[in-house]
């Protein structure tokens, strides 16, 4: 018989798709993936993301700079989300210069705040926080005259309060925060926290003060040296110094005052500075020099003298040297001016002034014996040729790079105890990723409470593997179905071709 005469082999040979259970399964599973897909598409199209700002004022010893931090609205607590977007320096020096005439310190600040401000999106201007924080130049006016620095702070408050931004505060920082809040910085732009890996140290040298901080494993000697922090669910113990008046302006002043001490009181008599180029002759005020409480006088000095350079790296650093007092230390180990300072421990980052000057004398790599070769070099190459080379080079700059060389090789290697072998632990940055190293954004980021004590909890798998985990089960199990209904009717046809 042939098979076209048989019923039963004749409904085998018909097209499956005719039988309307196939078909419904057919549309069903068209209409799954199309639904998947679509659903995937929407899900993950690009959605605009939206951001948060804030806003630090940094009102150094030397100049004031205003940074615009931003970060994605909904990850607020994840580290590393924070970056710097721009920053402005405002025009001529520091706050604390404004001691004579405080209504002025505010409006200076106009300028950079607007530009500060048109960073910002204006439907988010009105909750953006704005903080200014002012260092070691405040700190020595409040020491010297408290009126005068609250007059500045009360005016540059002012300012700040009538913008459409949300003014959070101005205040005058610790030496201690200061320190702190730059170690928070490197080590949270360099994802240590969350990544709980080893920290790095952080060096900060401004105009009137200089900060050490590193976690140490040492117990507290003297505990107001030490912070603990616990930060994303691990515990730091760290410590932080900062030297108030050895900041490089104020060491500057500090040097002066030594070797003028050795003149006769005549006016305009000549200081011959061996950390100055030869051929370097500048007639200055010496109010310029002891208008500081870091100078020791008597009564007010006035008169001027002759500043003339005599470039001598070895005799240079012997006065450096002798800024310092390393012979007493009633602690265990210390850096210097009896301060206690625990064995030095890890990486270091070292930015501001350290970078600055190490960066133009081109010393930010190599042996702690080569940058003392280079430097001495340097420092007796005469001061018309310093000036030939480098025409576009701040005059006031130039001429103190050979100094401010001399004291940070001084300040590192007698005063903090880093050694030719440990030298090479020093790293100085002036950015990590886009932004700068300093301790504005570590401020912000305490102040907006930005860095949990405990890591959140997270979800085992991250929110793409989730996706991509689901889909493929979605595809495998209506191919799976098809395969079991494949072998079913195969195995169905077997037994019913036995029983014919
Ligand atoms: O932290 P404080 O002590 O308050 O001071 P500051 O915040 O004003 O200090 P900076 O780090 O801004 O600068 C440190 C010093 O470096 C100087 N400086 C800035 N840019 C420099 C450059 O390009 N070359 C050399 N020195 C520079 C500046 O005048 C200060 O004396
Ligand atoms: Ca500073």
């Amino acid at each position: 018989m042939s098979p076209r005469q048989h019923p039963l082999l004749e409904m085998k040979t018909k097209n499956p798709w005719h039988r309307p259970l196939i078909i419904c399964v057919a549309i069903v599973f068209a209409v799954a993936v199309i639904g998947m897909v679509t659903t995937g598409v929407i899900q993950n199209r690009h959605i605009r993301q939206k951001y948060k700002y804030g806003i630090v004022l940094d009102a150094g010893s030397s100049h004031t700079s205003v940074y615009v931090y931003q970060w994605p609205a909904e990850k607020e607590n994840n580290t590393g989300m924070v970056q710097q977007t721009h920053v402005c320096n405002v025009k001529g020096k520091g706050i604390s210069s404004y001691a004579g005439s405080p209504d002025a310190a505010g409006s200076a600040l106009g300028e950079c705040m607007e530009e500060a401000r048109s960073k910002v999106p204006t439907e988010r201007q009105k909750e953006t926080p704005v903080y200014l924080g002012a260092t070691a130049g405040m700190r020595l006016l409040r020491m010297e005259n408290q009126s005068a620095s609250d007059q500045v702070l009360a005016s540059v408050e002012n300012f700040l309060k009538v913008t459409p931004l949300s003014y959070q505060g101005a205040c005058i920082i610790t030496g201690q925060e200061e320190g702190a809040y730059g170690w928070i910085t490197v080590n949270y732009l360099g994802d240590n926290f969350r990544k709980a890996q080893r920290t790095m140290g952080a060096l900060d040298l401004g105009g009137a003060s200089t900060q050490i901080t590193f976690v140490s494993g040492v117990e507290a000697q003297s505990p107001q040296d030490f912070i603990h922090f616990r930060l994303y669910g691990n515990e730091y113990h760290v410590y932080t110094h900062s030297f108030l008046c050895y900041g490089k302006d104020q060491a500057l002043r500090l040097a002066l005052s030594h070797r003028l001490r050795a003149l006769p009181e005549t006016t305009n008599s000549t200081l011959l500075d061996h950390c100055f180029h030869t051929g370097y002759r500048k007639q200055k005020d010496l109010s310029d020099v002891y208008d500081s409480p870091c100078v020791s006088k008597q009564g007010t000095p006035t008169g001027t003298f002759i500043h003339q350079g005599a470039g001598n790296w070895s005799l240079c650093h012997q006065h450096v040297q002798g800024l310092f007092n390393f012979s007493q230390c009633a602690k265990r180990s210390c850096s210097f001016n009896g301060v206690f300072q625990p064995p030095l421990q890890g990486t270091f980052g070292a930015f501001s002034a350290f970078f600055f000057v190490m960066n133009f004398l081109n010393l930010t790599s190599g042996s702690l014996d080569d940058a003392k070769q280079r430097l001495t070099s340097y420092c007796s190459t005469p001061w018309e040729k310093i000036q030939k080379d480098h025409p576009k080079v701040k005059e006031k700059y130039l001429s103190e790079y050979c100094f401010s060389g001399t004291y940070i090789l001084t300040l590192l290697e007698d005063g903090y105890n880093f050694t030719s072998d440990t030298w090479k632990e020093i790293k100085f940055i002036k950015k990590i990723g886009d932004s700068d190293a300093g301790w504005t954004l570590g401020y912000m980021l305490n102040m907006t409470n930005m860095i949990p004590a405990e890591a959140p909890d997270r979800p085992p798998l991250p929110h793409s593997g989730y996706v991509a985990v689901m889909v493929l089960l979605a595809l495998l199990l209506p191919g799976l179905l098809f395969l079991g209904y494949r072998l079913f009717r195969r195995s169905g046809s077997a037994s019913r071709k036995q029983i014919v």
